[in-house]
C-alpha cells in the first residue's frame, strides 16, 4: 500500500462553510507549504542543486515542487502574443522555395492546420528586444561538465530572478513595455470590477473591463481588409459595447460552498512519492462533487458517461454545465487536462437533442453543432470523444473534417452519416465551405459554435478563418470558447465570436498558477553545443528512474524535431516523432501507438502542444533553443505554449514533470513565466563517454537533415527582428547550431539563396 499523505485539513483550520470573494482562499494555502513534515514522511531522491541539495547526478524523478509562488511571484505581465513571419519550416521551406523562385508565400491554408496559423501576420513594430548586461551564461560553458560549476555553485534561485541580470541580446524588455502600454486600460478596468466583487487583487475580471478600451484598436487593425470590415460590421451588430460578465455562482465542491469566481482550489504540491490521486473529490482534486446524474442531462448521455467511468464532474464541467444548458455564451478557462472536452460536448449534444429532427426529405440536413480545433490530432481526439458520448443516441452523428485527408471523402461522409455535430480545423472547414456543394446551407444551420483552444484560434494566425468560419454560420447561434490559458489579448478580441453577455467562468484561481502543482517544473540553461548530450542524459537518467516511462520531446519546428527524433533513434532510444511533414496517417499511426504505449518517447513539434490528451505522460521536454517564435509574427504565445506544452503531463490530477531546455541567450524567457513554479536545476553532469556517444550518433544522422535544419535555422533567426538585424551575430548562432550537430563546417548554402535572404558576403557562410 502506498503511502498517502495526512488529509489536507489536518493542516489547516476548518474552512468555513461558505466563503465569499473577499475572504482570500490563498492566505490559507500557505501553512500547508511551511509544515516541512512532507520531506520527513517521504524522504525523496533530491538530485537538484536548486532545491538546497548537493547532487551528483541529474533525476527527472519526482520531487516536492516549489511552495506556490502565487502572490509571492505577482504573474509576469502577459507575454505579448507572439508573431512569427516564418514560424514553422515548413513555412520557412515554402518561403525559402518563394526565396527561389521569386515568389512569395501566397498565405493560402497550408495543409496542417497547425501550420497554416503561422506566417500569416506582420512584425509588430513595437518589439524592440534590448537587453541588459552579458554575464553568466559564458562563464556556464565552463561549469556545465563539472557538473557543479560556476552555474551550479550560485545554487538555488528561485525563477523569479531567472531572468534578471542576466544577459540576452534577444528577448526580454522591449516585451515588457509594449505590454504595458497596451495593457494599461486593461488593469484599470479589471480594479474598478475587483472592487464590485470584493475579490482579490487579481487580474481576470479585469480583462472584461479592458477589452472596452481595447476594442476600438483591434478594428483599428483590421481597416481596410475585407473580412476585417465585415468583422466589424458583425461585431458591431453583436456586441455593441461589448461587456462580458464573470460568473459568480456557487458549486459544490465537496469541502465548501464557494462563492467565487473561480471553481476549485489548488492546494499547491502534495507529498511527490505518493500515487496519483485522480479521484476522490476533496479540494485538491480537478473532480467537483457534483455528479452527473445530478444535472439536466440526457439519460442515454448518462448512460454513456457511466459506461465511460465518470462519475463525478470536473469542476470546469460543473461550472459551466448549468449556463450552457441556459443558452448563455460562455468563455471558459480551466487548467489542463480537467475534462472541457466533455464539458462544451455534452451541452452541445443536449441541444441537438432539443432540436426537431431534420425532414427525411431534407437533402441538406444542417450542421447543428461546430467544433472548431487548431490541429488534426484534437479535432480527431475531440470527435472520439462526442461518438462516445453519442454511443445510446443513434440517430446523432459526429463528424471530423481535417487537412491531410481526401476531401472528396470526408464529403461522402458528411453527407451520407448523421452529421449534427462537425469537429473540423479552420483551414478544411473553409475548403468544404467554398468546395462542397450544399455546406454553406448546412452551416446555416448551426445552433452552437464551439473554439477549441480559443486563445489560439483567436490569434493572429487563425483569425481570418475564424472570422470567416464566423461568418458563415447564423448570428442567433451560442458560442463556447475554451482554453487553459486566456491572455489579456484574448480578453480584448473575444468579442470578434461572442455575445456581449457572454459569462467568463474560470476554475484557476486568480493569481495562481495556471499550472498543476503536481507537476514539477525545472529550466536548464546550456550553450547549444551541450544541448544534445544534455537532452540524452536527462532522457536516460528518466528512463532508469521510470520504467513506465512516458516522454514528450518538443522541438516545435518539423525539421529539427526530425533530426532530435533521428539522433534520439541512433541512441538506441524507443523514439517516435511526429509533426508537420509527416503525412497525416502516420501521425494518426503514432499518435494513436503513443497513447497506448509505456517505455516510450515521442519528439514531436508543436502539433501535440495543445489538447491532446495522452495519458500518463511521465515528462515533458521543451526543447527550446530550437524555437524563435516568441520573436516572430504568427505564433502563440510562448508563455501560453509553454503551459499548454507542459499540460500533457499532470493530467486528470495526476502527477508529472517538465524540463526546459534554453540556450543561454533564450534565457530572458523565463521572465514570462517566472510566476510559474519552475526551479533552476543545476545540469546533469556529462560523462565524457556519454558526450563521444552522442558524438557518434550524430555522425550518423543524416547529412542531408542537418543541412536542411541548419538552412532552416538561418531563415529563421533572419526574419528576427533582432537577430536578423545583426547578420554577423546571426552568423555566429547558426554555426553554433551547426557545431551542436557535429559538423566541423557548417553546410554550403545556395548563392542565390543567400542572396534572396540578405546573407551575401556575410563572413561564416559557405556558399554552394
Ligand atoms: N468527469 C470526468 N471524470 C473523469 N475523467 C474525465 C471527466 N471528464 C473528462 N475526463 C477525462 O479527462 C481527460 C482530460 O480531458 P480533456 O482532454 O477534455 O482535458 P482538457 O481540459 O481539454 O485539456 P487541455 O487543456 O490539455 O485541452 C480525458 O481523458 C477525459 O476523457
Amino acid at each position: 500500500m502506498p503511502l498517502k499523505p495526512p488529509p489536507l485539513r489536518s493542516f489547516l483550520s476548518p474552512l468555513p462553510v461558505t466563503l465569499y470573494p473577499s475572504m482570500s482562499l490563498y492566505s490559507i494555502r500557505q501553512p500547508y507549504f511551511a509544515i516541512p513534515t512532507f520531506r520527513c514522511i517521504f524522504p525523496l531522491k533530491l538530485k537538484f542543486l536548486g532545491l538546497g541539495f548537493s547532487p551528483r547526478t541529474f533525476s527527472t524523478r519526482p520531487f516536492q515542487s516549489r511552495p506556490n509562488s502565487g502572490p509571492k511571484y505577482p504573474r509576469a505581465k502577459a507575454a505579448p502574443v507572439a508573431k512569427s513571419l516564418v514560424e514553422d519550416e515548413d513555412d520557412l521551406s515554402n518561403w525559402v522555395s518563394g526565396l527561389r523562385t521569386g515568389s512569395f508565400r501566397s498565405g493560402s491554408f497550408t495543409e496542417d492546420e497547425e501550420d497554416s496559423s503561422r506566417g500569416k501576420g506582420k512584425i509588430r513594430a513595437s518589439f524592440d528586444h534590448q537587453m541588459g548586461k552579458r554575464g553568466r551564461e559564458s562563464n556556464f560553458a565552463n561549469g556545465e561538465d563539472r557538473g557543479l560549476g560556476k552555474f551550479g555553485k550560485r545554487g538555488f534561485r528561485n525563477s523569479g530572478d531567472s531572468g534578471s541580470g542576466d544577459s540576452s541580446r534577444f528577448g526580454g524588455d522591449g516585451e515588457g513595455r509594449e505590454y504595458k502600454r497596451r495593457g494599461g486600460g486593461v488593469r484599470e478596468g479589471g480594479r474598478g470590477r475587483e472592487r464590485e466583487f470584493g475579490a482579490r487583487g487579481g487580474r481576470g475580471s479585469s480583462n472584461v473591463g479592458g477589452a472596452v478600451k481595447s476594442a476600438p484598436k483591434f478594428e483599428r487593425r483590421f481597416d481596410g481588409e475585407d473580412e476585417g470590415r465585415e468583422m466589424k460590421k458583425r461585431g458591431g451588430e453583436r456586441n455593441g459595447g461589448f461587456e462580458g460578465k464573470k460568473i459568480w455562482t456557487k458549486v459544490n465542491t465537496g469541502e465548501a460552498e464557494v462563492g467565487f469566481g473561480f471553481y476549485g482550489f489548488d492546494w499547491g504540491a502534495k507529498s511527490s512519492s505518493g500515487p496519483s490521486s485522480a479521484d476522490g473529490g476533496g479540494a485538491d482534486s480537478y473532480l467537483s462533487e457534483t455528479r452527473f446524474d445530478q444535472c439536466s442531462i440526457s439519460p442515454l448521455s448518462l448512460k454513456a458517461i457511466k459506461d465511460v467511468g465518470y462519475e463525478k464532474m470536473t469542476m470546469v464541467q460543473a461550472a459551466t454545465l448549468p449556463v450552457i444548458l441556459k443558452g448563455k455564451d460562455v468563455m471558459a478557462k480551466a487548467k489542463t487536462g480537467t475534462g472541457k472536452t466533455v464539458a462544451f460536448l455534452l451541452p452541445s449534444i443536449e441541444a441537438v437533442l432539443k432540436t426537431p429532427p431534420a425532414g427525411r426529405d431534407q437533402k441538406k440536413p444542417p450542421i447543428l453543432v461546430l467544433v472548431i480545433c487548431p490541429t488534426r490530432e484534437l479535432a480527431t481526439q475531440a470527435a472520439k470523444e462526442a461518438k462516445t458520448l453519442l454511443k445510446y443516441h443513434p440517430s446523432i452523428g459526429a463528424q471530423v473534417v481535417i487537412g491531410g485527408t481526401r476531401l472528396a471523402l470526408e464529403q461522402k461522409h458528411t453527407q451520407t452519416n448523421p452529421c449534427q455535430i462537425l469537429v473540423a480545423t479552420p483551414g478544411r472547414l473553409i475548403d468544404h465551405m467554398e468546395n462542397t456543394a450544399g455546406f454553406a446551407t448546412r452551416l446555416r444551420g448551426v445552433k452552437i459554435l464551439v473554439l477549441d483552444e480559443a486563445d489560439h484560434l483567436l490569434d493572429m494566425g487563425f483569425r481570418k478563418a475564424i472570422e470567416k468560419i464566423i461568418a458563415a454560420v447564423p448570428k442567433e447561434r451560442q458560442t463556447l470558447l475554451f482554453s487553459a490559458t486566456v491572455s489579456d489579448e484574448v480578453h480584448q478580441i473575444c468579442h470578434i465570436a461572442l455575445k456581449r453577455d457572454h459569462q467568463f467562468i474560470s476554475t484557476v484561481q486568480e493569481g495562481s498558477e495556471e499550472t498543476h502543482a503536481k507537476v514539477s517544473q525545472m529550466h536548464l540553461v546550456a550553450p547549444l553545443e551541450n544541448q544534445f548530450p544534455l537532452l540524452y542524459t536527462i532522457l536516460k537518467d528518466h528512463i532508469s528512474d521510470d520504467v513506465n516511462y512516458k516522454v514528450l520531446v518538443f522541438c516545435t519546428t518539423a525539421m529539427v524535431t526530425g533530426l532530435v527524433a533521428d539522433l534520439l533513434g541512433e541512441l538506441n532510444l524507443n523514439v517516435r516523432e511526429i509533426h508537420s511533414r509527416k503525412p497525416q496517417s502516420y501521425r494518426t499511426k503514432v499518435s494513436d501507438e503513443f497513447r497506448k504505449s509505456k517505455g516510450i518517447i515521442l519528439v514531436t513539434s508543436d502539433v501535440s502542444a495543445r489538447g491532446v490528451d495522452y495519458p500518463d505522460v511521465t515528462l515533458v521536454i521543451q526543447v527550446r533553443a530550437y524555437w524563435v517564435g516568441h520573436i516572430l509574427v504568427g505564433a502563440p504565445s510562448e508563455r501560453e505554449q509553454y503551459i499548454h506544452r507542459l499540460g500533457r503531463t499532470g493530467r486528470k490530477g495526476k502527477e508529472g514533470q517538465g524540463i526546459l531546455l534554453l540556450a543561454p541567450w533564450e534565457d530572458s524567457f523565463l521572465k514570462s513565466i517566472k510566476d510559474l513554479p519552475i526551479t533552476k536545476a543545476t545540469p546533469p553532469i556529462v560523462d565524457p563517454d556519454t558526450r563521444k556517444k552522442v558524438e557518434r550518433a550524430l555522425s550518423k544522422v543524416d547529412m542531408q537533415s542537418k543541412e536542411k535544419a541548419y538552412q532552416a535555422w538561418l531563415g529563421y533567426y533572419n526574419s528576427n527582428k533582432s537577430v536578423g538585424r545583426d547578420k554577423m551575430k546571426l552568423v555566429e548562432v547558426a554555426n553554433e547550431f551547426s557545431r551542436s550537430m557535429g559538423l566541423d563546417t557548417p553546410p554550403a548554402i545556395a548563392k542565390i539563396t543567400l542572396g534572396k535572404m540578405g546573407l551575401k558576403n556575410v563572413p561564416g557562410l559557405r556558399v554552394k
